[in-house]
């Protein structure tokens, strides 16, 4: 079978425990993301998602495995993966401009001046920041914004893997809505992949084509990986009455509230693999898990 974009293999990260001991926060973990994806991870705090997420960046190492972009093993940042943190992580002294700039002259040393701050100032304007303000340093802007900066500093790069931890933690509800719209306009005519970590079920549900869930730590694992079985343009304020909406949700939350602690430590499947779980009440009912409601099929594979 040929090996997916980006391919995560037996990772396995022990820390110190503090008292002299070890803990082993997951084991083997192993998943692929096709190209062009998004898929976001659900877990409970502690199962390991932020590791996840600086290893796929290269900012840390694993204990064990490895993980690998287009077949090549991922050591160090790279241009090619770009990443949002919820706090934001812009440089204070340079303009909101200038943020973004400076990572799209390092990516295109050859184009001018000029093309450096189009490109940059088109991107800024895709998240909603145009005119004077992109000349404002980031303690001048509020934290919405800061984090469109963030945002658009990330696309504006092309990166081919876009990591996001948690970016809109630290937003109120209405901003948060107006940038997930923005991240999905901005990510639908890319081709770009995204593995974002977020603690939103309904943030999760709107943006991804899959959902990994993770089991509880330590010794967590990835055991699910669970299709979102809702036709994209998604639209916020109409997605929830899509038939699949509530029966993906219930799915998840029921995970997260009891099968998270239930599986913890428990490893009865020797590929590590997570089980792909598809939920979809437009189809004909008749197969199924028979946790999930009537007239809901659920294929694992
Ligand atoms: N550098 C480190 N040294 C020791 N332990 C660490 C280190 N970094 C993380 N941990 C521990 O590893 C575990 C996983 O941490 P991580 O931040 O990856 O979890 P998370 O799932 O992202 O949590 P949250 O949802 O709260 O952000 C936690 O128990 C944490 O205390």
């Amino acid at each position: 079978m040929p090996k997916p974009f980006l391919s995560i293999e037996n990772l396995t990260q022990v820390y110190p425990d503090g008292q002299g001991g070890q803990m082993t926060v997951f084991e083997n973990a192993t998943f692929g993301v096709e190209k062009g994806e998004f898929v976001v991870i659900l877990g409970h705090s502690g199962c390991g998602k932020s590791t996840i997420m600086n290893i796929l960046a290269g900012l840390a190492d694993p204990t064990s495995g490895v993980v690998k972009m287009n077949g090549y093993e991922v050591s160090g940042p790279s241009l090619d993966r770009g990443v949002v943190f919820q706090n934001y992580s812009l440089l204070p002294w340079l303009s909101t401009l200038k943020n973004v700039t400076f990572g799209v002259s390092a990516r295109h040393p050859d184009w001018s001046r000029q093309q450096v701050i189009d490109h940059s100032k088109t991107f800024l304007a895709l998240v909603g920041l145009e005119g004077d303000v992109v000349y404002r340093k980031p303690s001048q802007l509020s934290g919405g914004m800061r984090q469109r900066v963030s945002i658009a500093r990330a696309f504006a790069n092309h990166p081919e893997l876009l990591l996001l931890d948690e970016p809109f933690g630290a937003l109120d509800a209405l901003t948060r809505g107006t940038i997930q719209d923005e991240l999905l306009k901005i990510w639908s005519g890319t081709e770009q992949t995204v593995f974002m970590i977020t603690h939103d079920i309904d943030e999760a549900i709107l943006l991804a084509d899959r959902i990994l869930l993770m089991t509880n730590g330590p010794y967590a694992r990835v055991a699910e990986s669970v299709e979102i079985t809702i036709p994209r343009p998604r639209v916020r304020s109409q997605i929830v009455e899509h038939p699949n909406y509530y029966a993906i949700r219930n799915h998840l939350v029921h995970f997260l509230a009891e099968r998270s602690k239930e599986l913890a430590g428990q490893n009865d499947d020797r590929s590590n693999a997570p089980q792909t779980i598809r939920i979809d009440t437009t189809q004909p009912s008749g197969t199924g898990d028979p946790d999930t409601p009537r007239n809901l099929r659920a294929v694992n594979t």
